[in-house]
């Protein structure tokens, strides 16, 4: 393609210019981009007229509707791990190519499962993180995201299950996990129940309200139900009605029934709740963009040159310090490092905040994630003193932290 290729791209997705600029054709030259920007909730018609390139994140619809005001598309890529938000068959039906960013931002996820499960314990009255390690976890889908929580709280020491029935063999062997179970039975019987599958609403195990009224039911009595999967996992008046019923059971929610208005008394039965945004780290961000345009490139015949540390902002790393004179065997400093990579406990309370906007909920909610303050990974950050030697380092190097 020699002409100027015309680029719509989501206004919050970083990094669209620099990797676009790592393009080249076989001769090694630069293609030139006419580079469109658009809220993604509401796509602006005319660019979406022109555009041949459309890169969207989770909260843009690819539909039918979408494709008929877009004659020129021919790639949109979406820098997302989800893709219930495009229609591939109206995409097959207009031979339009596309591509997500798988895993692009499963670290992000993992760590923000970590800092919630801390964050959790420590609010729990005198757990110890003896007690937090003896607790066990179930997670339900075991793919890019799962098997890092996985990863990641096994690390911290506790005991996990895994739920995937579309697992192979193969592919269950190399998931950090105790053992396996059908989804009944790991609801009845863990203390914590983490849900990282798609959205999907057909094929051998569908996930759409997948955790409704007898599912819920099987939770045991104070269980910590963690979502960071799709909100519409859930079946929300069963939700509701579950949480009435037991005062104990605890709710940790990063996705909401429709988004981006939840129900408020949803949001009220739930002891921690942020607007989507587990996986917004930096890194998670940038890997997404690289890797959609990545295949969009090669999609229309160029090659995108060199690598995503080639262009990805060089910021200094985040400093952390271990309290001193902190208790290596308590939740407390552990949970304190990690509310510093993921702030829950902000999240949070800018959340119900944002939900009394009357009217501007929705507005407010989207907000929250456009301006998503800027979050490191875990390896990002250079944390000083921890003793050489001490089991306390030992926990800190292995959940991820240079120290
Ligand atoms: N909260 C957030 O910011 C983010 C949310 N997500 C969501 O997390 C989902 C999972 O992400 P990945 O792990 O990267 O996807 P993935 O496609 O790598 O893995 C999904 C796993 O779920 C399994 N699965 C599907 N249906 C299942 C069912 N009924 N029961 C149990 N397991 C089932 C699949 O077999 C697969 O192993 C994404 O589709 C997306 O919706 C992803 C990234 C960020
Ligand atoms: O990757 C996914 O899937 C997600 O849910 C994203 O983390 C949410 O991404 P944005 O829509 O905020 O880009």
């Amino acid at each position: 393609m020699s002409h100027r290729m015309t680029v719509l791209a989501d206004d919050m997705m970083p990094g669209v210019e620099a990797c676009l600029a790592q393009w080249r054709d076989a001769q090694g030259q630069a293609p030139q981009f006419r580079l469109l920007r658009s809220d993604g909730r509401d796509l602006n018609a005319e660019y979406v007229q022109q555009a041949q390139l459309l890169l969207v994140r989770s909260i843009t619809r690819v539909d039918a509707a979408l494709l008929a005001q877009a004659p020129a598309l021919r790639f949109v890529g979406s820098a997302t791990i989800g893709q219930d938000h495009l229609d591939l068959d109206a995409l097959a039906a207009r031979a339009v190519a596309w591509s997500t960013a798988p895993g692009c931002n499963a670290q992000a996820v993992a760590e923000w499962v970590l800092a919630t499960v801390l964050r959790q314990a420590a609010r729990t009255p005198a757990m110890t993180l003896t007690q937090l390690r003896a607790k066990r976890v179930g997670v339900i889908g075991l793919g890019h995201v799962g098997q890092r929580v996985a990863a990641l709280l096994s690390a911290l020491g506790l005991q996990i299950y895994g739920c995937d029935p579309l697992l192979s063999a193969a592919e269950r062997a190399t998931r950090s996990v105790a053992g396996w179970q059908a989804i009944d039975a790991l609801l009845a019987s863990a203390d914590i129940v983490c849900v990282h599958t798609p959205l999907t609403r057909s094929g051998p195990a569908p996930t759409w309200q997948m955790l409704n009224a007898q599912r819920l039911a099987q939770l045991q009595p104070g269980a910590w139900l963690i979502n960071a999967g799709r909100g519409d996992v859930l079946d929300a008046p069963a939700f509701i009605e579950a949480q009435r019923a037991d005062a104990q059971r605890v709710a940790l929610l990063d996705v909401l029934p429709n988004e981006p208005l939840p129900a408020p008394e949803l949001v009220a039965h739930c002891q921690q709740v942020s607007p989507h945004i587990a996986g917004h780290s930096l890194e998670g961000k940038w890997r997404g963009t690289w890797q959609i345009c990545a295949n969009a490139a090669a999609h229309f015949g160029y090659q995108q040159v060199g690598e995503l540390a080639d262009i990805i902002p060089v910021q200094a790393p985040p400093a952390l310090t271990w309290p001193t004179a902190a208790d290596p065997q308590a939740v407390a400093p552990y949970a304190e490092l990690m509310a510093a990579v993921v702030d829950c406990a902000g999240d949070d309370a800018r959340l119900r905040s944002a939900l009394t906007e009357q009217p501007g909920q929705a507005a407010a909610f989207d907000a929250l994630r456009k301006h998503y303050a800027t979050r490191r990974e875990i390896a990002a950050h250079r944390l000083s003193g921890v003793p050489n030697d001490s089991s306390a380092q030992q926990l800190l190097t292995a959940l991820g932290f240079s120290c």
